[in-house]
């Protein structure tokens, strides 16, 4: 049996941001897929802008693997965090072959007004002035927004299309669940050492992670 989970600062900021992340994890966007009523140029939009953002995800991410090997007290949280990049490899080969399945040529997919802040937003974090649990709340949250909303489209009763399963068991499988948990037990871990300063500007960072995902679904509607 699955040990249960200890509630950490992560969940009580959770609770008190509630609808803002229902708002990001539930969104019209995934909801449609779900349902089975997705606009398919919705999706292709949301496939060419995400492409562009995970190219932009790879620094970020190899930034936290950098700052894991250093920063970390347990050994295992590099592997963790070089998981999630290696995944990300896999994640740019489904792209390129989605984009030719759909008809969608990311050279000239240009980011749009969303793609381009959170991109900002991803650089700012890699500032070695950003503690460490910071970046890692972060972290946590851009790959649970993803875990949980696709996930979402795959549970029971749903009636997503058999050509956009593929997309949801990307982020909706398991075996991602149980990375987003070691993301979030590592980034609790470091809370609880956290500066009284840290814990605040995880907590702000935790929001806008939340307000960027929720501006990132919304360029699915055109
Ligand atoms: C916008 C967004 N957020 C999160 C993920 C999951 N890595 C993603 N691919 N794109």
């Amino acid at each position: 049996m699955e040990k249960p989970e200890k509630r950490g600062m992560i969940d009580t900021w959770l609770d008190k941001h509630r609808s803002l992340y229902t708002a990001a994890t539930r969104h019209d966007f995934v909801v449609s897929i779900r349902d089975g009523s997705v606009d398919l140029s919705s999706f292709k939009t949301w496939l060419g802008q995400d492409y562009l953002f995970v190219r932009e995800f790879v620094p970020f991410v190899a930034n936290v693997l950098i700052r894991a090997g250093k920063e970390s007290g347990e050994t295992s949280d590099m592997e963790v965090v070089l998981g999630g990049l290696a995944s990300l490899n896999d994640e740019i080969e489904w792209f390129k072959n989605e984009g030719s399945k759909w008809g969608v040529d990311f050279s000239t997919v240009v980011a749009q007004k969303a793609n381009q802040e959170y991109s900002r937003f991803l650089e700012a974090l890699m500032s070695s002035e950003v503690e460490y649990s910071v970046v890692l709340t972060a972290f946590w949250a851009i790959e649970a927004v993803y875990q949980e909303s696709f996930a979402h489209c795959l549970g029971d009763g749903n009636k997503t299309p058999a050509e956009l399963t593929g997309a949801c068991n990307r982020w909706g499988n398991d075996g991602f669940r149980q990375y987003c948990l070691s993301v979030k037990n590592i980034a609790e871990r470091c809370l609880e050492n956290a500066s009284g300063d840290a814990l605040v500007e995880a907590e702000d960072v935790l929001v806008r992670v939340l307000e960027h995902e929720v501006a990132f679904w919304e360029m699915s509607r055109g």
